[in-house]
């Protein structure tokens, strides 16, 4: 029977899922990949890592456990004879208490959970499935995989608000998130021995962010203290006068979780468009607003990518990545349009086609899209963790 890994990536708009097995030595190897969509009923698809469809079913009592279960049951049993013997978590915001991958303990998870009030949309999708998984297999190991982590190279000035110094003692100061995709691209380009350029890696999908890399490593990002800095996302507002929420609070007699509700759920795409957080539907329609989404979601992207320019001192590679950045065409072409003042210019052909690069040879900047893998990270620190314990 075989060993195995299971990775779970708690997204805001999705549940994402790894199957590893760990049997023969060296890197975990990829069995299945799948995803989860909650509601009632909850679905469950999976696919085998050539894309042969493994599963694809309704569980009409969509619980978080009826679906835990349903995944363990399939991997388990169906997908073939493993036992899965770790799993390991996306979690997104560690604070500054949480670095490295970790055994996750009653005591870890309660301080984990403490962080919500920094990613309130993030967090709890997390935990639940930690603490669920907890209750249904106390003795399945269980390890905690930050995407904070990362960005602990960022420094001053650039990790650094303009507040009076004792708030930055308390922890308020730019972490960055996404770090476990900025990490699956980051190994990619040192494989390629393509690590030492001046890198922004744009991760746009239902939450966007962007890194800027030098040596494999993150030295600048557009998410801040929280997921809802820098770019427009889909329900997410992104970069805010913070006069703003001064305003909303004092003189429109906001309540702070409506502000909450406001800034991570109603804003963003899903705010201008009035129509839908899925750059999907707002390519395909013909309404204004649509359309307006989508010219904001590119003009916010370069304002930041120029931004982020300036902190590398100049821009060898750019790379697209996530939801949006892997598969619109659109969005990369408007991108890249904006941006041939900084030596970029894209191949209408190769970009069309999602060609691993889609830079023309003129192009002084490479343009990369390049699919982001954070389940095989995840997959692959679990091992890690696992074997030192
Ligand atoms: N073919 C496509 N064209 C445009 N946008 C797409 C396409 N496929 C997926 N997306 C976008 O990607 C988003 C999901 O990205 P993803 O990285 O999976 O999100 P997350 O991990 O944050 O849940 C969707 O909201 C959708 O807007
Ligand atoms: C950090 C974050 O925004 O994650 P996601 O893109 O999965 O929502
Ligand atoms: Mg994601």
């Amino acid at each position: 029977m075989n060993e195995a890994i299971l990775a779970l990536n708690a997204g805001s708009s999705s549940l994402k899922f790894g199957v590893y097995d760990i049997g023969c030595p060296g890197e975990p190897r990829p069995a299945a990949r799948g995803s989860v969509e909650m509601g009632l009923p909850a679905h469950i698809k999976a696919e085998a890592e050539k894309g042969k469809p493994l599963v694809d079913r309704a569980l009409p009592n969509g619980s978080l456990e009826d679906v835990i279960e349903a995944v363990l049951t399939w991997i388990e049993t169906e997908s073939g004879e493993r036992r899965v013997t770790a799993c390991g978590h996306r979690i997104v915001h560690g604070g500054t208490l949480f670095f490295d991958p970790i055994v996750l303990t009653p005591e870890q998870i309660d301080a984990i959970d403490a962080l919500s009030p920094l990613s309130p949309l993030h967090q709890p999708r997390s935990i639940n499935p930690i603490r669920a998984i907890a209750r249904m297999r106390p003795r399945l190991r269980q390890i905690g995989c930050f995407d904070t982590a990362f960005h602990r190279t960022i420094r001053p000035p650039a990790s650094r608000f303009a507040l009076p110094r004792a708030y930055e003692r308390k922890g308020i100061r730019r972490y960055g998130f996404h770090g476990l995709s900025y990490e699956s691209i980051a190994s990619r380009l040192q494989a390629e021995g393509k690590s030492d350029r001046r890198t922004i890696v744009a991760h746009l999908g239902n939450g966007a962010s962007l890194c800027a890399m030098r040596n494999g490593a993150s030295v600048d990002t557009t998410m801040g203290f929280s997921t809802l800095d820098g770019l427009v996302m889909g329900t997410r507002c992104g970069a805010l006068d913070p006069g703003v929420l001064l305003y909303l609070l004092q003189h429109e007699g906001m309540a702070p979780h409506e502000l909450q509700h406001l800034l991570y759920e109603k804003s963003g795409l899903l705010g201008i468009s009035e129509m839908s957080a899925d750059m999907r539907e707002l390519e395909a329609s013909a309404d204004p607003k649509a359309r307006e989404a989508f010219e904001l979601f590119v003009f916010r992207a370069t304002r930041e990518i120029a931004a982020l320019a300036n902190t590398l001192g100049g821009l060898d590679c750019l790379v697209f990545t996530a939801g949006i950045g892997e598969h619109s065409g659109a969005v990369r072409k408007a991108i890249c349009g904006r941006l041939d003042w900084l030596g970029v210019a894209i191949d209408d052909d190769a970009n069309l086609r999602h060609a691993p690069t889609i830079s023309t040879p003129a192009s002084t900047v490479e343009i990369r899209v390049v699919p982001t893998d954070e389940e095989s990270v995840i997959a692959r620190h679990v091992l890690k963790a696992t074997s030192e314990i």
